[in-house]
């Protein structure tokens, strides 16, 4: 038992009404953020709104992304699917966090690569998401690198004030741009 199978009862994922429309890009949930922000030493991925309830998302494996020579670290590309299957958030305007995420690591993935992601909530019980995502080289139809299960937990925007540190959930929440600050916490605006 493993917690990623959904139980009787979990219903179809439900795409909100103001969710970007397929294709549209979904930009940074918050600009310090590892996997999508503007950080230097981070991912640098670039998401997109899919059908339904299921994004896609771009990562190009950086010479700073390598655990072996040449190939990426495995907790890197675990990142990857985790912040791809984060801002499915967005589609949902929901608050969700990762409770859980399982990754096969299906064949190495060498620095230079441009990884192509893919990730859809595929069933939804009270406050848990069950999600899938995988990763491919080279194209969105090109040889399978990385599957995941995931089990993210929908959580009140108090879960970030209370356990995050002050300073940066201080200058988040100053921020006058009220899409960043919804954004940053990925809030329904
Ligand atoms: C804003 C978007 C950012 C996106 C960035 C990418 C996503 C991320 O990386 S998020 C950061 C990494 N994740 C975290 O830091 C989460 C840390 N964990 C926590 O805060 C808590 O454990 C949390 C919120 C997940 C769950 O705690 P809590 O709210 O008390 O819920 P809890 O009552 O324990 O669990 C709720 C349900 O989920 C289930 N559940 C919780 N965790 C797990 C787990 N790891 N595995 C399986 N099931 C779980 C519980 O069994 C329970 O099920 P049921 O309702 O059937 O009894």
């Amino acid at each position: 038992m493993t917690g990623l199978t959904p139980p009787e009862g979990a219903t179809e994922p439900v795409r909100h009404p103001d969710a970007p429309a397929p294709g549209e890009p979904l930009g940074a949930h918050y600009d310090q953020c590892f996997g999508c922000g503007d950080q230097s030493r981070g991912l640098g991925l670039s998401a997109r709104a899919g059908e339904g309830v299921s994004v896609t998302a771009d990562f190009t494996v950086g010479a700073g992304h390598q655990g072996a020579p040449g190939l990426a670290h495995g907790g890197v590309l675990a990142a990857a699917l985790d912040e791809t299957l984060g801002s499915l958030n967005w589609l949902q305007r929901v608050i969700a966090v990762t409770g859980r995420l399982e990754t096969d690591f299906v064949r190495p993935v060498p620095v230079g690569t441009e990884l192509h992601l893919e990730a859809r909530v595929t069933a939804v019980h009270g406050r848990k998401i069950y999600c899938s995502a995988a990763g491919r080289i080279g194209s969105p139809d090109g040889p399978l690198a990385l599957r995941a299960q995931a089990l993210f937990i929908e959580v009140r925007v108090d879960h970030f004030i209370e356990n995050g540190r002050a300073e940066e959930i201080d200058a988040a929440l100053a921020d006058p741009d009220q899409v960043k600050l919804a954004r940053a916490f990925e809030v329904n605006p």
